[in-house]
């Protein structure tokens, strides 16, 4: 492997992650090792083939995989480095633990981060032809991301751009590796999964919930001494009450998609042009096509991606979301001046494991069939 060792930068319920630098050209990446020990040879190919379609996959602020390896039991996959670490760890650093206090973000901040999350859980169908026919395909499988929470939520070293990491692979990890019967964190499942019912897109509008509540209080929606404790919480919905410095719009976005009844939260097309929301989103379509691609890409860049991006017209997307019956008048609104830039994952340093406590869960518990 053209790689050598810098250090570990975290462990999930799959595996190591190792920082490391290319022999050749000092571009670093990060090394995720999964032990494959229990999987079946044609298990082992279908990880493989999923991983070759997602190194197609190239997208601002999903984490690139670049290449895998196999030797005795292990599967390397090489991914792009998040050099900012994990919003966890921007999260945990905001609770200044001496004085048990916390500096909460603007909630400008907030709705810029919330709304890129969002924005990668569900690209707009119409930005990036590539994308589209990796996520179709994925989509047409049944494989989508379904673990969404803080620890994967990766950052640029300037901590602007937010990247998703584990798309694709954590289902198909969650039922066939040897490592389903590790464990994950149970604090960002939804009801129905807690409780082993279908899951289907709203339960990735719960934990989108949870992760805005989160960002808002520095602190998670739901939490408990125990395993029990937390389920119990998240079945019978039982939020914690929202703070004073919280907008009463936000709120009820927050509440909104913590409804434990499915049908009950909005779903994506209805939140995206939520009025508070939309002038965040639209500002991330002027300022993804102002992005450089990772320097630590070693995939050839897509001539088209960055064009395609930059000259992509703002006022089409607004006329695809207006579509939707709730779609606000657009006429007034103006994009929200962002942080957003470039600079991605060009030095600095990456996290080790989070600091707060984890509970843990059986994985599997966490991946029920996509409905
Ligand atoms: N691309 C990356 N760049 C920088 N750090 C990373 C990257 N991927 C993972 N890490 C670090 O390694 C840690 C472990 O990541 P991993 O994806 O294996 O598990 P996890 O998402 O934290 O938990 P789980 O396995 O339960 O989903 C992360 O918390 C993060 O600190």
């Amino acid at each position: 492997m053209g790689y050598e060792k810098v250090r570990s930068v975290g462990r999930g319920a799959f595996g190591d992650c190792i920082l490391c630098r290319g022999r050749n050209d000092a571009s670093k990446v990060i090394v995720k090792v999964i032990n494959t020990h229990g999987m079946s040879a044609k298990e082992e190919n279908y990880m493989q083939s999923e991983v070759n379609l997602l190194k197609k996959v190239q997208h601002p602020l999903i984490i690139g995989y670049i290449d895998y390896f196999t030797s005795d039991n292990q599967l390397a996959i090489v991914m792009q480095y998040a050099e900012g670490g994990t919003l966890e760890k921007l999260i945990n650093e905001r609770v200044i633990k001496e004085s048990n206090t916390k500096e909460h973000f603007p909630e400008k901040t907030v709705l810029e981060y919330f709304t890129q999350v969002q924005y990668f859980l569900f690209p707009p169908n119409h930005l990036n032809i590539q994308i589209l026919v990796a996520l179709d395909h994925m989509h047409s499988k049944h494989i989508v991301h379904r673990d969404l929470k803080p620890q994967n939520i990766l950052m640029n070293r300037k901590r602007t751009i937010l990247k998703l990491s584990d798309f694709g692979i954590s289902k198909e990890l969650g039922t066939k590796s040897a490592a389903s019967t590790v464990i994950g964190t149970p604090n960002y499942l939804s009801p129905e999964v807690c409780e082993s019912r279908p899951y289907n897109q709203r339960s990735d509008m719960w934990s989108l919930g949870c992760v805005l509540f989160e960002l808002l209080h520095l602190e998670r929606a739901f939490n408990g001494e125990n395993l029990p404790a937390i389920v119990m919480k998240i079945t019978q919905g039982k939020l914690k009450r929202m703070g004073d410095h919280v907008s009463e719009e936000v709120k009820i976005i927050v509440n909104k998609l913590l409804q434990t009844i499915p049908t009950n939260r909005p779903d994506i097309a209805e939140l995206l042009v939520n009025p508070t929301v939309l002038p965040y989103l639209i500002s991330i379509h002027c300022d993804l096509g102002r992005l450089e691609p990772p320097s630590n890409d070693k995939r050839k860049p897509s001539a088209s991606l960055g064009s395609r991006l930059r000259t992509y017209p703002t006022q089409s997307t607004l006329r695809a979301l207006s579509s939707s019956s709730i779609a606000p008048s657009t006429q007034n609104m103006t994009p929200v001046q962002s942080s957003l830039d470039s600079g991605f994952f060009a030095a600095g340093r990456s996290t080790g494991f989070n600091s707060r406590s984890q509970s843990r869960v059986p994985v599997q518990t966490k991946y029920e069939q996509y409905h």
